[in-house]
Formats: C-alpha cells, sequence, structure tokens
C-alpha cells in the first residue's frame, strides 16, 4: 500500500479559495501519509485492533470496517490473525478509495477473506458481525444521522460481538479544547506540516469533519443499545471506545 502512497502536499501553496475536504483522487493518492502525519496514534489503534480482535472474536466471524479508506485496519487484521479466524468487509463510499483497496487486498493477503464494497453505511444492509469498526468515520456523517447508523450496527452485532469506535473530538470546556487544539498543530508541525497547510486544511474541514465531545460519544453509544463502552484510548484530541453487546 505505501509504495503508491505520496506525500500530503495537498494544502501546502496559497488557495484563493479552499474547497470543501472531499476523498477524492488527490486525497486518496497521499492518504496513507496523511492519516499518519495527521491523527496521533493512528498506528497504535490499528496493532491494538488486532489484539481486541484476538480476546473477543468469535473465530470465524464476519468484521465490518466502515469508512475502510485504503482497507489499513483489514490488512492490520490480516497481518496477525490467520486466513480462516475472520471474513472482512470494507465499506466505502469514494470510488476512487474503493479500487485501491481493493487492489491492495489483492496484491497483500489473497490467502484472507477480504471484501470492499462501494456503499453508504447509512443505508447498507447488514449482515451479522463479530467486530464492526468505525475508525474515524462517524465524523463524517450529518451529525442527525449518527444515532440512528449505531443504532443499525447494535442490531447487525452478534451477542458479545464489539464495536471499535476511533474519533476526533472536541471538549466540552473551551480552555481546554483551546489547549488540546493547540498542542495537536504542535504535532501537525512536528510531523512536517507548514501553518498555511494546517489553516487551509482546518478551514476545508469545516462542517465537514463535525466532532462530538466524548461523553456525547458514550451518549450516543448507550441511546444506540450498547449497555457499557470504554474509551481504551486518547491522544490528544483523538479518541477510541470500544463498545460491547451483551454475551
Ligand atoms: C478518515 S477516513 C477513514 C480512515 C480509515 N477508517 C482508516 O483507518 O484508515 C473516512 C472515510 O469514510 C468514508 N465515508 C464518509 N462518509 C461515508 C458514508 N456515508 N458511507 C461510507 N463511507 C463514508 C470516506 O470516503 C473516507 O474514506
Ligand atoms: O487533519 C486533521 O485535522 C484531521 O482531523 C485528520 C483527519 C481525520 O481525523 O479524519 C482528517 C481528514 C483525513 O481524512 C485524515 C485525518
Amino acid at each position: 500500500m505505501s509504495d503508491a502512497s505520496y506525500r500530503d502536499a495537498i494544502f501546502s501553496t496559497p488557495l484563493d479559495r479552499v474547497a470543501r475536504f472531499s476523498f477524492d483522487e488527490k486525497v486518496v493518492a497521499c492518504f496513507p501519509d496523511m492519516i499518519r502525519r495527521s491523527v496521533p496514534g493512528y498506528g497504535q489503534i490499528l496493532g491494538m485492533l488486532s489484539l481486541i480482535a484476538q480476546r473477543h472474536l468469535r473465530h470465524g466471524a464476519h468484521v465490518y470496517d466502515l469508512g475502510c479508506s485504503l482497507g489499513a485496519s483489514g490488512l492490520a487484521l490480516a497481518g496477525t490473525l490467520e486466513p480462516d479466524a475472520f471474513r472482512y468487509t470494507g465499506i466505502d463510499l469514494s470510488p476512487a478509495m474503493v479500487s485501491q483497496a481493493r487492489q491492495t487486498f489483492l496484491v497483500e493477503c489473497s490467502d484472507h477473506a477480504m471484501q470492499v464494497e462501494e456503499a453508504d453505511i447509512r443505508t447498507l444492509e447488514y449482515a451479522p458481525s463479530g467486530l464492526i469498526i468505525l475508525n474515524f468515520t462517524l465524523q463524517f456523517l450529518p451529525a442527525a444521522d449518527r444515532d440512528a447508523l449505531l443504532a443499525k450496527l447494535y442490531a447487525a452485532l452478534e451477542p458479545g460481538g464489539v464495536l471499535i469506535l476511533s474519533e476526533k473530538t472536541v471538549d466540552a470546556d473551551e480552555r481546554d479544547n483551546a489547549w488540546r487544539v493547540e498542542r495537536y498543530h504542535d504535532f501537525k508541525r512536528a510531523n512536517g506540516y507548514s501553518d498555511l497547510e494546517i489553516s487551509q486544511k482546518r478551514t476545508a474541514l469545516e462542517n465537514v469533519l463535525v466532532p462530538d465531545t466524548l461523553d456525547a460519544l458514550h451518549g450516543r453509544l448507550a441511546k444506540a443499545g450498547f449497555p457499557r463502552s470504554v474509551t481504551w484510548f486518547q491522544y490528544l484530541n483523538f479518541a477510541s471506545l470500544i463498545a460491547f453487546k451483551e454475551g
């Protein structure tokens, strides 16, 4: 996957008008670099995913990866679990993401059952699953659509199944939020992004990526039916939660 990836320079030159962020061909071409330099702890979250699957996934169960992009979570699972341990379906709305993810799975893990479908996760008919991954995807849905999706996912999970929900978050306390965002921008600078890139990307993401608070995420999970959810990872304004369906 990484050899087909370019360095992210999308926002490096001054733009007269910054367009809304979208998962088009330009983003796809540099996505692995973009996400690793923009999401604190991204690699650690992928690493832990396999360990969580080893603990919670029934042998041979079905796994959904919603908003799978280039299939990084699928690759992480295939790299650590035996071919008959799970069946994977990645879903994404972006045709460019879907075609590259399919190609990657063909080349990198043809011995595993890996499928990718182009679909809207809000309208998909879900098959019963043991693990559902929503990594940095819920934040891109209109807020009004989020609860209905989570309720569908709760219904699709088998007893004992788990949902992994990773998101950029906002802090309800203005001062705490400002501190986290400032340190997040330091993190981006340390990863080679300029002030111009940081500010133009921020503009492009306005009203496109609308983060919830951590409390709101736990609240949404409870409302969807999950009796228990735990924040297992947090790094500045990024977090990952696990939600359990009773066994
Ligand atoms: C930040 S990326 C996810 C990153 C990916 N999960 C990973 O870990 O590498 C968000 C993805 O969600 C997809 N997406 C956004 N809205 C969607 C929807 N309604 N249905 C399906 N995919 C969607 C986008 O096309 C994009 O590829
Ligand atoms: O660069 C940012 O500000 C981000 O929020 C990073 C983020 C995300 O959280 O999804 C935004 C867009 C890209 O999809 C990759 C990562």
